[in-house]
């Protein structure tokens, strides 16, 4: 371990959000570099740091500090040295001096025991002392409690954001119930909670212990993507995360829903057992349930002149006429205030939201287009000549910065995020068409339909074999499964589509027919290959020489996607590999070492969490256009030609992109898709996922690997199984509103 102590003179850079920070530190007449996690830290203040000094490649020599103390200052020196620093607001370098004349040595004492007498300086008024005075009580308040967590083998960083959120409370509140923490502070854990909760001696069956896994173990389940557990499934979970059988946990339940924390639903088939729900997630299903209830209303009139239009749209387009469910999908739309409209690759949704468009664009409507990606966005604006955006920028997301995780897993805090268009100020339009509809979970469907205005038509529409949206619920799926909302199933694959094998066999895989994978075909190519490391050869020749040219694109647009993260196949694995062969280094070709990956200009990267300060969202790519050292900056250019920029310690929201996992690919398409097919976690060898895949590509796509493991794929139909109870919800609605009348 290395020491050092000394004056900060300056803080070259700090993240507000987590405290990490690059310090310059003063110490023997010689300047220092500090980097770590120093929050509240100010300039002028005296450190006494310990960690380990190590080389950096650019910025030579610095100090990764782990541990750290702020001194006071204790000479006269030292004091007015700190005092001019800045560190305290509204004291400059004369005023310092002046005080330190004043008071010399007793300085320190002054400032602490009997600060109203600061204003005998001349120039200080008594409102200025006590501002002063508080400044320095709440420094040394935040360092007492920092110390107190640090105790409890709190991390520095949480320790803060602990400290802000319960100021003074923190000390009765830790000790009453420590598990408070990790129920009210989005990125703590249960796990965190707990271990503080064993040092402080809690009983491993306290009741807020076990209170707390309950609302844990939920929190992890909407994260997996459920809105609800089946009883017996979370007492499993909650024996396993405990390690002990919880007593009276049907009593604490109701408890619980006492106190709107959870709710307990009876299902609708009395086999069923009962469903446990997070309070929100309960509403927001309910919610959304009965405002689809409310915009379903359907009319008859409109229905002529949609048929007006859409034969003057066939004498225009040479080819074109809709057939029967296209055609009923036109009407229904114009005449239903909901309709969802679904079906496979090229049957035709793109072509029936361009009739509906026109339908209502000959009223002189007000259309909104939406999707729930960028690349989704952008392709249904080229598919349809219109603007489209994304479902945020739709409802004009505000706030809700990245970083603030929920629970252990570090995904977003919806608590934070804010919609501008809402119930009190709706979107402003006649008809609203979401495409991808497969991609949108609960949580953003119940923000869209709060800013649908009455009287506007809402059309869904998207693929419901694609893969559910990675947030929770089943959205799409339930919509269609409740058998009580109008549906229009496209189902004909039409000519040209049909030329295309992608097509044909994304079909088949879905019809349960069977793939000849000897078939000499244009754009569906499976190539044998027995081992991993020939996978990576075989894929690094098709995306380097073959491919390009075969599609007319360049080598970084075509994408590798793998069902995996980690492995030799994994996303981790393969973006390092192709990364040297598509972006190797070069001269004057600026790159950079971050703790997860190697960066460097002209890579392709993908934003990998939402960033609504920023306007990037996960599943965005760009190419990395700068890294600039001097401010340690990273320029990213996305792919409408906007360009973001990163601060270093922000880095973690971007990754490789030439390798993506099947998931992240979801909502885009790419001219050549290359997919390796392996052996891997059951979970993940099933047909929404291979589907999912082979439909991302536009001009081909090639499978690379073991024909056992394509045609496993695609006999598992054993889908993620989600607990999600929208259609539940749905029927019980409809069914009332049926016996009423
Ligand atoms: N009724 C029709 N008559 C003739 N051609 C049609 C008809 N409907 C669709 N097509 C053609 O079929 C092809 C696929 O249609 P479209 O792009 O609308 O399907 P899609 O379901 O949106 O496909 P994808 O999901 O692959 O984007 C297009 O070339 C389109 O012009």
């Amino acid at each position: 371990m290395d020491s050092l102590s000394g004056f900060v003179e300056k803080i070259k850079y700090r993240n507000e959000e987590n405290g990490y920070a690059i310090l310059s530190v003063e110490s023997g007449g010689e300047d220092y570099v500090l980097v770590g996690t120093f929050p509240m830290i100010s300039e002028g203040e005296y450190i006494s740091a310990e960690g380990h000094f190590q080389l950096h490649p650019t910025y030579g020599e610095q100090l990764a500090v782990e541990t750290y103390e702020i001194k006071t200052p204790e000479d006269s020196a030292s004091v007015q040295r700190y005092l001019s620093s800045g560190a305290v607001k509204g004291v400059g370098e004369a005023l310092a001096k002046r005080i330190v004349k004043k008071f010399k040595n007793d300085t320190l004492r002054i400032l602490e025991e009997e600060p109203e007498r600061l204003a005998e300086v001349k120039g200080i008024s008594e409102r200025l002392a006590m501002e002063i005075a508080g400044q320095i009580e709440e420094k040394r308040e935040l360092r007492r409690a920092m110390l107190f967590l640090s105790g409890y083998g709190i991390r520095m960083n949480l320790a803060v954001k602990i400290y802000q959120r319960y100021g003074d409370e923190v000390y009765t509140l830790l000790r009453e119930n420590p598990y408070r923490i990790a129920d009210d502070l989005s990125g703590v854990g249960f796990q965190t909670a707990d271990e503080i909760a064993r040092r402080m001696g809690v009983r491993a069956d306290a009741e807020t212990r076990i209170r707390s896994a309950v609302l844990y173990v939920l929190r992890l389940a909407v994260q997996e993507g459920h809105c609800y557990l089946p009883a017996s499934l979370l007492t499993e979970r909650l024996k396993a995360l405990l390690r002990l059988e919880p007593e009276n946990l049907r009593q604490l339940l109701l408890d619980l829903q006492m106190e709107k924390r959870l709710v307990l639903r009876c299902a609708p088939n009395d086999a069923e057992e009962t469903r446990v729900y997070l309070a929100n997630y309960d509403r927001m299903e309910l919610h959304v349930a009965a405002m689809l209830k409310e915009l379903d209303i359907r009319e008859t009139t409109g229905h002529t002149r949609a048929e007006e239009q859409l034969a003057l749209l066939e004498e225009e387009e040479a080819g074109l006429v809709l057939d029967e469910t296209q055609r009923r999908a036109v009407l229904a739309a114009v005449q239903s205030g909901l309709l969802i409209i679904t079906g496979g690759p090229g049957t035709g949704k793109t072509t029936t939201i361009n009739a509906i468009i026109r339908c209502f664009e000959a009223e002189g409507a007000e259309i909104l287009l939406a999707a729930p990606t960028g690349r989704a966005a952008a392709r249904m604006t080229e598919a349809t000549g219109r603007e489209a955006k994304t479902i945020h920028r739709l409802l004009e997301v505000t706030g809700a910065p990245t970083g603030d995780g929920e629970g252990d897993s570090g995904r977003e805090s919806w608590s934070t995020v804010r919609f501008d268009r809402n119930k009190e100020q709706p979107l402003e339009a006649d008809c609203i068409i979401i495409d991808e509809m497969s991609m949108v979970d609960l949580r953003l469907f119940h923000a869209l339909l709060l800013a649908v205005p009455v009287g506007a038509h809402l059309i869904l529409v998207g693929d419901s074999n694609q893969l559910p949206s990675v947030g929770a619920g089943n959205v799409l799926r339930d919509l269609i499964a409740s058998a009580c909302l109008p549906v229009a199933q496209l189902t004909q694959i039409y000519r040209q589509a049909a030329e295309s094998d992608i097509v044909v066999n994304a079909h088949k895989m879905m019809d349960e027919e069977l793939i000849d994978l000897g078939k000499r075909s244009k754009d569906f190519l499976f190539i044998r290959q027995g081992s991993a490391e020939g996978v990576i050869q075989t894929m690094l020749r098709l995306i380097t020489e073959k491919l390009p040219a075969y599609v007319g694109a360049d080598a970084k647009s075509i994408q590798l996607l793998t069902p995996v993260r980690r492995g030799a196949l994994g996303v981790v694995g393969l973006n390092p590999v192709l990364q040297a062969k598509l972006n190797p280094p070069g001269h004057g070709k600026a790159e950079r070492e971050f703790p997860h990956a190697l960066f460097r200009v002209g890579d392709k990267l993908m934003q990998i969490k939402n960033n609504y300060q920023r306007g990037v969202y996960n599943g965005d790519v760009g190419i990395l256009s700068d890294i600039n050292r001097f401010s340690e900056t990273l320029t990213v250019r996305f792919d409408e030609g906007r360009e973001v920029e990163y601060g270093f310690a922000d880095v973690e929201e971007l990754e490789l992109a030439y390798a993506v996992t099947i998931h992240k690919s979801q909502g885009s398409e790419y001219p050549a898709v290359v997919i390796p097919v392996f052996s891997g976690p059951r979970m993940l060898r099933t047909r929404n996922l291979i589907y999912t895949a082979v439909t991302r590509a536009k001009k081909c796509v090639v499978l690379i690997g073991e024909p056992s493991y394509f045609y496993e794929m695609v006999a598992n139909t054993k889908e993620l199984g989600r607990y999600t109870g929208l259609a539940d919800r749905l029927r019980e609605l409809l069914q009332q509103e049926a016996q009423i009348e």
